[in-house]
This record gives C-alpha cells, sequence and structure tokens, in this order.
C-alpha cells in the first residue's frame, strides 16, 4: 500500500467528515433563512434536524447537498466544494446520496420495481438481471413483499409508499442518506416501522445520515445527534440560529429554555406572541 492509499483509506474512517458546512447563509430575495451556520457531520452518523415550523430545516438539507446554493459560506462534501463542481462532477457526487422525501415522490405512472430501479437506470449502473436482483434485495430490507414489485403506487398505503421511498434511496448504496420529515402523516406504529428501518439501515450499512423532522420520537430514537434550528427573524442579532448541538439524551436538560420548550412541546410565549399579532 502506497502513502496516497493510506490517505485515502483515513478518509473514509468513521469519525472523518463526510459533510461540512462553513458560515452557510442562504437567502430568499430579501429574507435570510439561513445566517452563518457552521456544521461538520462525521462519517456514520445520524444527524437529526428539528426545530420549529419555517425555521429553514429543509432548507438547510437541500443546501448541505447541494439543491440550494448559499449566498455566502460553502458546503464540502468529502472535501469537494459543492459550488466548485461542475455539473458532471456534481452528478457523481449526487450518486452518492440517497434522498427520502416528505410524500415519497414516487413516479405515479411506474410500478414499484420501476420506480426502485429509476437511479440505477438513470445512471446506466447495471444489466436488467443484476437490476431485477438489486429491487427485490431492498425491497426485501424494508420489509415489503415481492409482489409488491408489480404494483403501482396509488395501490400502496402511505407507510408502504415511505418504504419504497426508502428503498430507492437505498439502491445506489449511497454513503449519505436524507430524510425529509419520514414519518410525517403516519400512524405512531407505522413512523416506528420507519424509525426501524432508519436504525436498520444505519446498522446494515455504514452510512451517514441527516434526518429532518418534526417527531421528537423520531429525533430520540434514530439520532446519534441534534441540531436545532430557531427562525432568523426571531433571534437577537447576536444569537447563534442553532440553539442545541448535542446528544438526544441532553435535549431535556439544554440550557436554552427555548429548547427545552420545543422538545416537551410546550407553546410558552410563544402562544402569548401568536395572541398579540392576531390583535
Ligand atoms: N425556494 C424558496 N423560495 C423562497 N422561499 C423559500 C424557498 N424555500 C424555502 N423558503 C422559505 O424559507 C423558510 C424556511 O423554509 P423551510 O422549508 O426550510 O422550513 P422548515 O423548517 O423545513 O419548515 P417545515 O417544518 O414547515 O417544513 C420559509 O420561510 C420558506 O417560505
Amino acid at each position: 500500500m502506497n502513502l496516497d492509499e493510506l490517505d485515502r483509506d483515513d478518509e473514509n474512517e468513521p469519525g472523518a467528515d463526510l459533510v461540512r458546512a462553513e458560515n452557510l447563509s442562504v437567502m430568499f430575495g430579501r429574507q435570510m433563512v439561513l445566517r452563518n451556520i457552521q456544521l461538520s457531520i462525521p462519517r456514520g452518523q445520524t444527524l437529526a434536524i428539528i426545530g420549529e415550523s419555517g425555521c429553514g430545516k429543509t432548507v438547510l438539507l437541500k443546501t448541505l447537498v447541494g439543491l440550494v446554493k448559499p449566498i455566502s459560506g460553502r458546503v464540502l462534501f468529502d472535501d469537494d466544494d459543492l459550488a466548485k463542481l461542475d455539473d458532471k462532477r456534481l452528478t457523481e457526487v449526487r450518486k452518492r446520496m440517497g434522498f427520502v422525501f416528505q410524500n415519497a415522490a414516487l413516479f405515479d405512472s411506474m410500478t414499484i420495481r420501476q420506480n426502485v430501479a429509476f437511479p440505477l437506470q438513470q445512471h446506466r449502473m447495471a444489466d436488467d438481471d443484476e437490476i431485477n436482483e438489486r429491487v427485490m434485495d431492498r425491497l426485501a430490507e424494508v420489509g415489503l413483499p415481492p409482489e409488491v414489485a408489480k404494483k403501482r403506487p396509488a395501490e400502496l398505503s402511505g407507510g408502504m409508499r415511505k418504504r419504497v421511498g426508502l428503498a430507492r434511496a437505498l439502491i445506489m448504496e449511497p454513503e449519505l442518506l436524507v430524510y425529509d420529515e419520514p414519518t410525517t402523516g403516519l400512524d405512531p406504529i407505522m413512523s416506528d416501522v420507519i424509525n426501524e428501518l432508519i436504525l436498520g439501515t444505519r446498522r446494515r450499512f455504514p452510512v451517514t445520515s441527516i434526518v429532518v423532522t418534526h417527531d421528537m420520537h423520531t429525533a430520540r430514537k434514530v439520532a446519534d445527534r441534534v441540531l436545532m434550528l430557531f427562525p432568523r427573524t426571531r433571534l437577537a442579532e447576536h444569537e447563534s440560529q442553532v440553539l442545541f448541538d448535542g446528544p438526544p439524551s441532553d435535549l431535556e436538560h439544554a440550557e436554552d429554555r427555548r429548547v427545552r420548550q420545543f422538545v416537551r412541546g410546550e407553546a410558552g410565549e410563544r402562544l402569548n406572541e401568536l395572541i398579540a399579532a392576531r390583535g
């Protein structure tokens, strides 16, 4: 083994950062949604991003995977600055990411087999037999029976569609999996099935995960680390937008009262603010 190979091995070790955001700020028109976000996600970590509606969770997620461009700062994926990559390199990098969207985002006109195979076919990654085998393996991994492959999304329940979405995200064996609200709209039992799948996926593959969620049960159960964002508009000028960054077990005793209120589901002074705003 030469020195270059040794270096590469170091980078792939658990613990080295896969994603790094430096001084990230994002604006839409005149609205500053994110300001000066600093974030490093080591390989193998599962990070949950929480915070009230509209605080910028999804925007942060999209910026970290290069779907939204920051007005300042940068995102490094495995040390590559996403803003500096041309389209071809960005496509290569995206192949290393899997996306599980809120509504599963399946193609209604395609069968489940075609939906799950889509990323492989799009990148012409395998022949038909291999694609078929991989699709069936992934469906089995998310607990779906083989006969589901022939069905169309409309014939499945919401929970089954979410599982198909996860199977599709896994088909490329990504290094980074991002989940946007994976349990929204599901009953508590089906939510827990999805939580267990997220945990099981992490056990089976050495994947790094980012989970945007409103569901504190999900955050506590699947995450090694939780990041809580707060809406920019309600922060004092000097305050950081990240109110909490630590293990889920520390949330209940967080120093910041706004964190404790959020995780306990208490409206606190927010209720008075909303009543005052209504006049
Ligand atoms: N493409 C866009 N163009 C303009 N404004 C946007 C765009 N995407 C998001 N925003 C604004 O950015 C803010 C943060 O949105 P974001 O979707 O990240 O919130 P969130 O914390 O994920 O909320 P929720 O929990 O309700 O999904 C919102 O005010 C939203 O209107």
